[in-house]
């Protein structure tokens, strides 16, 4: 087809996506504020008992659909990276105590979006990443996109 977006000879770029679900604790506490400017900007979320979520995070991925394949990547070499980066680093895990990344990061959402993202990065081909969305409640969504 003449003049057409996809021509016979043109790539299509396709997004694919993989949920995963993870348990984890944490407690908002900046390492820059004192004891009331904490309790003042965090509220319930600094008290020292912390607190735990059912996050849920899509992992998605944008490339060229490979003719001969047929897929962008497989999937299943997809839930191999988030095994790494996300399952076992994160899962019952505390995330404060137990990921030493956030001894120092305050473990917002936010925060834990880059977190996936730099590691994500890592065992991705490159370019390929294009977002982590992660749901820490049904209400709260976070988007990151390397940015
Ligand atoms: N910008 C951010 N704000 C807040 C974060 C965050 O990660 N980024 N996190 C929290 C708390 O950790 C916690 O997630 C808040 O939980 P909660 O208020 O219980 O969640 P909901 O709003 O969904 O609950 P409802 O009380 O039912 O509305 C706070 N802020
Ligand atoms: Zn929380």
């Amino acid at each position: 087809m003449a003049g057409s977006l996809h021509s016979s000879a043109a790539e299509r770029v396709g997004y694919i996506t993989r949920l995963q679900s993870f348990s984890a604790c944490h407690r908002l506490h900046s390492v820059h504020l004192s004891d009331e400017e904490n309790a003042k900007v965090y509220g319930k979320c600094n008290n020292p008992n912390g607190h735990g979520h059912n996050y849920t995070v899509e992992v998605t991925v944008r490339g060229k659909i490979d003719r001969v394949t047929g897929m962008v990547m497989n999937l299943t070499d997809l839930k191999r990276c988030i095994e790494e980066v996300i399952m076992i680093p994160l899962d019952h895990k505390n995330l404060d105590k137990d990921v030493p990344y956030f001894a120092t990061v305050v473990s917002t959402t936010e925060n834990l979006a880059v977190y996936i993202w730099d590691n994500m990065v890592k065992v991705l081909p490159p370019g390929q990443l294009y977002e982590i969305k992660i749901h820490e409640t049904d209400k709260n969504i976070v988007v990151y996109r390397g940015e």
